[in-house]
């Protein structure tokens, strides 16, 4: 299972197809055309949030999945997949891979990033590792703890690394990320475009994940709105 995966992916687009209960499409069954369409398309796996999620998805695309939960916590800015209780919910449906918040920022519950690793390759020895990263020292952190790849998911979301966009001076931070880790990189956040996607793989990203871009329509349609505003 684990190598597998990561070739599946090698070179190609992952589409992340996610609606939280605030936003115009929650639905697990929104989520699953939407992954079914992205199939038809060409991708070669799905991000995705939540176990009915995942699971919908699961049942409804023969694609690997990387699955999170997504969960506030009081007092803690970690929310993707905090702590062994979101792992062992998602273990339910099987998921490929699982990424978490592996930014410096303290967790909720009873293990730090270190512990919830260990804690996790003894339970669930076949399954993958993506970490969640917004900064260059949490990517070689990550590296150093056994995660499988690492995502710059949390650039730009985190308080040291608030505003900064991965587009931002050709992909500085991609780059900085790629020459920092030996391990896969997957390029995400905010992929705007094809173009961009593509640029990602070639400066060296083992694969892309594009989501509000292909899978969020109000954010798809503020993008026309805005274009058509700057020539009225
Ligand atoms: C920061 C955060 O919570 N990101 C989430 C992580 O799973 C998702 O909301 C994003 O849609 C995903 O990372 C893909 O990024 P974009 O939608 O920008 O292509």
């Amino acid at each position: 299972m684990k190598p597998s995966m990561m070739l599946q992916i090698q070179g190609k687009l992952i589409v992340s197809c996610q609606a939280l209960e605030n936003e115009p499409l929650h639905s697990a069954f929104i989520m699953s055309r939407m992954a079914l369409a992205a199939a038809q398309g060409g991708a070669a796996a799905i991000r995705a949030n939540s176990l009915i999620d995942v699971q919908t998805i699961m049942d409804t695309v023969d694609l690997p999945v990387i699955a999170i939960i997504k969960r506030d916590y009081p007092g803690s800015d970690v929310y993707i997949t905090a702590t062994l209780k979101e792992v062992d919910e998602l273990m339910a449906a099987k998921p490929a891979m699982i990424a978490m918040d592996a930014t410096g920022h303290e967790r909720p519950g009873a293990h730090d990033l270190q512990s919830l690793v260990v804690a996790i390759r003894q339970k669930y020895p076949d399954l993958l590792l993506m970490a969640d990263i917004a900064t260059v020292e949490e990517a070689q952190t990550a590296a150093e703890l056994g995660f499988d790849c690492v995502g710059t998911t949390l650039h730009g979301y985190t308080s040291e690394t608030k505003g900064q966009i991965l587009a931002h001076n050709n992909c500085q931070f991609l780059r900085d990320v790629l020459a920092a880790v030996d391990v896969p990189v997957i390029a995400e956040g905010n992929v705007e475009t094809p173009e961009m996607a593509a640029h990602c793989l070639t400066l060296g990203a083992h694969a892309v994940v594009v989501g509000g871009a292909i899978t969020r329509p109000q954010q798809i349609t503020r993008r026309f709105v805005n274009a058509i505003a700057t020539v009225s």
